[in-house]
């Protein structure tokens, strides 16, 4: 029957020493077995894990005791053989009556620094006195000249430390802690046990069960079977779960504000645009610096789009009217627009890129705004977002990657002013947290006016740009087919940004990338963390 067997010396860490322990409880006359005095060799975690292991059957209880153990340092040992600094000194003063000038006892001593400690003390005591010609003497001696005394001292640091060095303690704490002090004893905390017989006392350990399986259902051995206890106070193994990465976390932070605010995510799945979207329609002029091979990448294959046309059959756009008036607006000038004056060139709007901003698929979204008819017969209200990659051409450094994620927004209203995209932008970073935004003129081709939104970092102590912003051009609303009255917002961030101040990680290596460390990700917490 597997449950009588005796346990072969475990992987618990507790050897053979769990055996050990019942037959010396076995064995003892008295009912208590100090641990201390049956198992002295025996290290503290190794008894441990033996008693912990036969209390958990019930076969022993036992006491923890603590105690203080005194033990004597190096220089300890020496004064317990050789006598105190100052019982040498003495002893040397004794043997010479006509006295020692301080050379001469040191060499008599044979240790410098220990006579110096040792006259110290022994005048402390009065053993020794110095003569007028400057030598020691030792007192006792010369009592005893005159009136026969007796010649000797007692030398209570050395019976001191002798008892402590049988008994590892010594009765007079004030006495222990002057010894200490005086760094001729040490003490350390020693735990010991107690053990007594448990209920289920015996001198073999049996196996204890897990599980209740099939094999001793049929066997009746589950009649007899000794079955483990549960430990309901065992902390389980750590958990290997899945995790939001810390870029996750913040994006759907956002994309809670903007839902909660009403917007209406957009499709962000093509990471290609044609140069049209990503650019013309944004009247990105096409010798614009943003347009160059440093700063975006193309496509090599396939080389050019498609110019843009009907998406499905019910798609009631007319793409050739709109590309016209982009070409119009870039080359001629229209909608109050003198243009930029240049030859437009089809074959360059054609051109693939990587999406440099998610601004090209606002520009789609708010072409098809146009449209759109609502209660009024015009183009509805609309508010737009996503979150998603962008690509740009940079060189990688500690704050820059070839590619981020940027959080956009675009609000299409009647009648909007600058007045109110600010007051928007308030509330919005207001419930990431971010205050006290400050807004600096700035350019994009596409909006007219633009600003840079920055807010104060406390934790860096200093203003720190946290976006982009703008109210988009009439030339480039207006060639969509929207109203003149109908205002748009536009505004772009960085997802990095706000997550690296959130999570304190100064090189955005640390966030995204092949150095990532898992348990970063793992154990950074969901909640908002900001420092003050
Ligand atoms: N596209 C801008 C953000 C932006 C969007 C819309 C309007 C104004 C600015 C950028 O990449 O920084």
């Amino acid at each position: 029957m597997a449950s009588a067997k005796v346990s072969p010396p475990s992987g618990d860490g507790a050897g053979d020493l769990p055996l050990q322990i019942l037959h010396a409880l076995d064995k003892t006359s008295s009912p208590i077995l100090h641990s201390a005095e049956a198992f002295p060799d025996a290290g503290f975690a190794e008894i441990k894990a033996a008693v912990d292991k036969l209390k958990s059957r019930d076969m022993i209880s036992y006491e923890t005791i603590e105690r203080e153990e005194a033990l004597l340092e190096p220089e300890g040992e020496l004064v317990a053989e050789k006598g105190s600094h100052e019982a040498r000194v003495f002893e040397a003063l004794r043997a010479a009556v006509e006295g020692l000038s301080m050379q001469e006892l040191e060499k008599a001593v044979g240790d410098k620094n220990y006579t110096k400690v040792g006259q110290g003390k022994a005048f402390k005591e009065k053993w020794i006195s110095k003569t007028k010609d400057g030598k020691f003497k030792a007192v006792a001696a010369v009592t005893y000249h005159y009136h026969t005394q007796t010649d000797s001292i007692q030398d209570v640091t050395k019976e001191q430390l002798q008892t402590i060095q049988t008994t590892r303690s010594y009765p007079d704490a004030k006495i222990l802690a002057d010894l200490r002090k005086r760094k001729l004893v040490r003490t350390q905390k020693i735990i010991t046990f107690t053990i007594q017989k448990g209920p289920k006392f015996a001198l073999e350990i049996p196996e204890e069960a897990t599980d209740l399986t099939a094999e001793m259902l049929t066997s009746g051995a589950w009649k007899t079977a000794a079955f483990k206890p549960y430990n309901f106070e065992a902390l389980g193994a750590d958990q290997r779960a899945g995790a939001l990465h810390p870029l996750n976390k913040v994006r759907s932070e956002f994309r809670q504000i903007f839902f909660e605010m009403g917007f209406e995510e957009m499709a962000t799945d093509n990471f290609v645009e044609s140069g049209f979207w990503n650019f013309d329609t944004l009247f990105v002029p096409q010798q614009h610096p943003a347009r160059d091979l440093q700063d975006t990448f193309y496509v090599s294959d396939p080389k050019a789009a498609d110019k843009p046309a009907k998406e499905s059959p019910d798609d009631d756009k007319d793409y050739e009217i709109y590309w016209d008036n982009v070409k119009a607006v870039h080359q001629d000038g229209k909608y109050g627009s003198i243009g930029y004056r240049y030859p437009w060139s089809a074959e360059e709007s054609l051109r693939l890129v990587l999406r440099t901003h998610t601004t090209a698929i606002s520009s789609k979204m708010l072409y098809k705004l146009a449209s759109k008819r609502g209660p009024d017969g015009r183009p509805p209200p609309a508010r737009y977002f996503s979150i998603d990659r962008v690509f740009r051409n940079e060189s990688v450094d500690a704050t820059h990657l070839a590619e981020f994620h940027q959080v956009e927004g675009v609000i299409a209203d009647y009648d909007l002013t600058l007045g109110g995209l600010m007051e928007f932008m308030d509330i919005f970073f207001g419930k990431m947290g971010i205050t006290d935004l400050k807004y600096k003129p700035a350019y994009n081709p596409y909006t007219e006016p633009s600003m840079e939104i920055f807010s104060y970092h406390k934790g860096l102590g200093k203003l720190i740009e946290i976006g982009n912003s703008g109210m988009f051009r009439p030339e480039m609303l207006e060639a969509m087919g929207l109203p003149s009255d109908m205002k748009v917002y536009g505004w772009g961030i960085s997802l990095e940004r706000p997550t690296m101040i959130r999570f304190g990680i100064s090189n955005i290596r640390e966030l995204l990338g092949h150095k990532v460390n898992l348990n970063f990700v793992q154990t950074s917490p969901a909640v908002r963390l900001d420092k003050e």
